[in-house]
């Protein structure tokens, strides 16, 4: 068991390194094993437990995988995938295994999804990504607990999502990079990952088009090679020590290429936070109280469910009432009760929730129910008086690479611990 100790009171001083996004290797990896020879190299990797999931899963199905974690770099060989079958003890580890299905497709023309992990969050359907296989010709068989998708050869077609699913958007994509003629996805996702592994594909060799319109054409291709490509930073992790530094009252450097925090800038702003620009790199400090906020998600570029809890805590230290309405998931409000065990006043009412600040936070063990609502518990620990005990870190840890030594590095007092339980 990992659990996180943290002794609050520090204002947080120095250099953020943000590390390479998550929620775009994931797909990466995924798309590295659609390429039948060569070695694809990615860098910007982020040493995270979801990433070592992946690994496992990609070794497990036959790929030759190297991660060099101190180089932030993984070397994939996908040449000899040889089994469609996507074992239920790894598999059901992380979200991102969803996305080995296409090359598993296109490679071996079946692919046996033992399980599908990820945060529990509410309903996570994953209905668009089978019905818009199933229109590009594939068989799917839904178990109970399996399910096996079949494809001899996928045929272009107009798929709709009825919501601009991620994970589902990139899926498509994938299956119809390699699939006969022509696929429009229609009502697609937006985000900037999403983009980052159209890039990626694109370089691979994949004619698509109109990424981030949320109308994507893909022109079928006979096959894609292995590259190189740099992951683009998490800008999940970067909000978190923007927030980090603006709820204990310090001033954080961040760095991280290219960086864009988008809505979540804005907000924060609105609350009091101060953003100064200096080339590539994004300062942020906060001298006095922080002002209340509303807070509504959405796909992007809404604000992002997943800075949602995160949030919460933020809006827990600020001066007034707090208003949340959380309108991706339907069960996206565990750290509320967690919070108020350690002072917060946050009332749930279905998907909206309620936080009325300022109040006092003080240390307590408490438990991540999910990787962002532990990272939000990390966040209420650095500004409580006292010791605060995060139990389940390993959901921190699924997510948030080196973190305890990355924030230690900035002054807060912060251990992580792994227990006999
Ligand atoms: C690995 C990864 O990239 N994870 C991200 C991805 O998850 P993920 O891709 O799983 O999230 P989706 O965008 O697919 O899901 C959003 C909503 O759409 C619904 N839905 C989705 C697919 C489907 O086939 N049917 C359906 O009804 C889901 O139940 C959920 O309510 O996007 C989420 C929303 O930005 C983020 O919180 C996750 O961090
Ligand atoms: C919901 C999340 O991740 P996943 O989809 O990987 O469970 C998240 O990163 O907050």
């Amino acid at each position: 068991m990992v659990r996180y100790r943290v002794r609050g009171g520090n204002a947080l001083r120095g250099t953020a390194f943000i590390q390479g996004a998550k929620n775009a290797v994931l797909p990466m990896i995924g798309a590295a094993l659609l390429a039948p020879k060569g070695r694809t190299v990615l860098r910007n990797v982020p040493i995270i437990e979801d990433v070592r999931r992946a690994v496992e899963l990609a070794e497990a199905i036959g790929a030759y995988v190297e991660l060099h974690e101190s180089e932030r770099t993984l070397v994939i060989d996908a040449s000899r995938v040889q089994s469609p079958v996507l074992p239920a003890e790894i598999a059901r580890r992380f979200r991102g295994s969803v996305l080995f299905t296409p090359a598993l497709l296109h490679r071996l023309g079946e692919a046996i999804v033992e399980g599908v992990g990820g945060c529990n969050l509410g309903s996570r359907n994953l209905d668009f990504h089978y019905l818009g296989y199933k229109r590009l010709g594939a068989i799917v068989d839904e178990g109970e607990t399996v399910i096996h998708v079949k494809a001899s050869g996928l045929t272009g077609a107009t798929l709709y999502l009825d919501t601009p699913s991620h994970t589902g958007t990139e899926n498509l994509i994938m299956a119809a990079a390699l699939a006969r003629g022509t696929t429009v996805i229609e009502n697609a996702a937006l985000e900037p990952e999403v983009l980052d592994v159209i890039d990626m594909l694109t370089k691979m060799g994949a004619r698509i088009s109109g990424g981030g319109t949320g109308f994507i054409t893909v022109e079928g291709v006979d096959e894609l090679h292995a590259v190189e490509h740099t992951v683009m930073p998490d800008r999940l992790d970067a909000g978190v020590f923007a927030m980090a530094a603006a709820i204990t009252g310090g001033e954080v450097s961040l760095v991280g290429t290219g960086l864009d925090l988008g809505v979540v800038r804005y907000k924060l702003e609105q609350m009091g936070v101060e953003f100064h620009r200096q080339g590539a790199v994004l300062h942020v400090g906060c001298e006095g109280p922080l002002r209340p906020i509303n807070i509504i998600t959405d796909t992007y570029p809404g604000f992002a469910t997943d800075l949602q809890s995160p949030m919460m805590t933020v809006a827990a230290l600020a001066d007034g009432t707090s208003y949340i309405h959380e309108r991706i998931f339907d069960g996206r409000f565990a750290l509320a009760g967690e919070l108020n065990k350690m002072g917060a006043n946050v009332e749930v009412d279905g998907s909206r929730a309620v936080v009325r600040g300022r109040t006092p936070l003080t240390g307590t063990q408490v438990t991540a129910h999910d990787l962002r609502s532990g990272i939000a518990l990390v966040l209420a620990g650095l500004a409580a008086e006292g010791e605060t005990l995060i139990d389940s870190g390993y959901l921190i840890d699924r997510g948030h690479a080196h973190l305890a030594a990355r924030m230690r590095a900035l002054g807060a007092d912060i251990t992580r611990e792994i227990s006999e339980r």
